[in-house]
């Protein structure tokens, strides 16, 4: 009597993946060449219903192991399969404020997966670049954080509309103090202003006698505190691992919910998902009412603002663009009559994009 080897078994399901893998691939080349739904963005959402229709016929048991629940397991793999499949098919890379292992990479690694083409540069500046010269298909910038709120960088290229926003990543931001030696001897910290910013409380009770020096990346700290003896640097577990840092102060965030929202940069309008949010640039005359008669029109429209932020117009005086966010499609209705409104009560009105809402993923 023979019986089947499990490893067998276990062989001929892998060469199945393998198989269907390919398949994937050539469904996509396809898919590409009738150019219906071609954008990431729509890849991520049909990913999603996916595995909800998995869960919700029953075949997926949802059971934990212990720190992940399996529909989120399956969604990795899923968004790993398709992330692989969208760079053998469709050649681009995505840019990201490097060196590598900044929390840029890690949003970057979370929204469009291990497989893609990722490229470091050296400024959120550059991402914006590398975007609107169409030298990257699309990437990726802080925008927002929890403790220290707007990204100034960023909104100042915002503001010039080249591109648009296409999705969204909330990032836990866990800060490491990272070096060679030990906290007596740390003399220098380095790493990016917003980073600095979130760690302030901690800084001052744990090493008030240090001088804190701002660089252009929390990873550009890590790499040069892997080379000077008496720096640290705060960045990310990840980005001490890969210079052989020590962690000499864990999670030293001021607020345990620290969170960044990046916004993933493109030109394509993602298709309303049914999840989506908007973001909109708005300049007002500089008047007495001027922004409560703005603020009327999404009274009027039942837009209830989940954000809003004014930051100065560069090269004047007194002059501020006000960024707003509220849940919907641009598509939608409602909110398409009310810009129509807007356009006609400021000087200038921009939708900067509407995409799918993110769900919160660990740095
Ligand atoms: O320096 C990095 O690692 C970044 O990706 C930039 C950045 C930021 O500027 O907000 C991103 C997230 C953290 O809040 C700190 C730094």
């Amino acid at each position: 009597m023979s019986s089947v080897d499990p490893r067998d078994t276990i062989a001929s399901i892998d060469t199945q993946i393998l198989d269907l893998l390919r398949e994937r691939c050539r469904a996509m080349t396809e898919n590409t060449a009738s150019n219906s739904n071609p954008d990431w963005a729509s890849t991520l959402t049909s990913i999603d219903a996916v595995v909800d229709r998995f869960k919700q016929s029953g075949s997926g048991n949802d059971g934990t192991n212990n720190e992940m629940p399996e529909s989120e397991i399956q969604r990795n793999i899923l968004q790993h399969v398709a992330s692989a499949c969208w760079r053998a098919t469709r050649p681009g890379t995505y840019a990201f404020l490097g060196p590598p292992d900044s929390y840029s990479h890690l949003a970057a690694l979370a929204y469009f997966g291990e497989a893609a083409n990722l490229l470091p540069v050296s400024s959120i500046g550059a991402v914006f670049d590398a975007v609107g010269r169409s030298d990257c298909a699309g990437g990726i910038v802080p925008i927002e954080n929890s403790t220290d709120g707007r990204v100034v960088d960023t909104f100042g290229r915002l503001s010039k509309g080249e591109v648009s926003i296409t999705g969204e990543v909330q990032l836990a931001i866990h800060h490491q103090l990272l070096a060679m030696c030990d906290r007596d001897s740390i003399t220098e910290v380095h790493s990016k202003p917003q980073a600095i910013s979130q760690c302030r409380v901690w800084l001052a009770n744990h090493l008030p006698k240090a001088k804190l020096i701002e660089c252009s990346s929390t990873a550009a700290a890590a790499k040069l505190a892997a080379t000077q003896a008496g720096v640290a640097a705060i960045a990310s577990e990840a980005a001490g691992r890969r210079h052989g840092l020590r962690v000499i102060g864990a999670n030293i965030e001021d607020n345990r919910d620290n969170v960044t929202r990046f916004a993933v940069l493109g030109h394509e309008q993602p298709a309303p998902t049914g999840q989506d949010k908007t973001t909109l640039l708005f300049q007002v005359a500089h008047q007495p009412g001027a922004l409560a008669d703005v603020m009327g029109i999404f009274k009027r429209h039942e837009l209830n603002l989940t954000w809003i932020e004014s930051f100065p117009q560069p090269g004047t005086k007194n002059e501020y663009f006000f960024v707003v966010e509220f849940p919907g499609h641009c598509q939608d209705i409602a909110i398409a009559k009310a810009i129509e409104d807007l356009k006609t009560a400021t000087h200038h009105t921009h939708v900067l994009g509407s995409y799918g809402r993110a769900a919160r993923a660990e740095s």
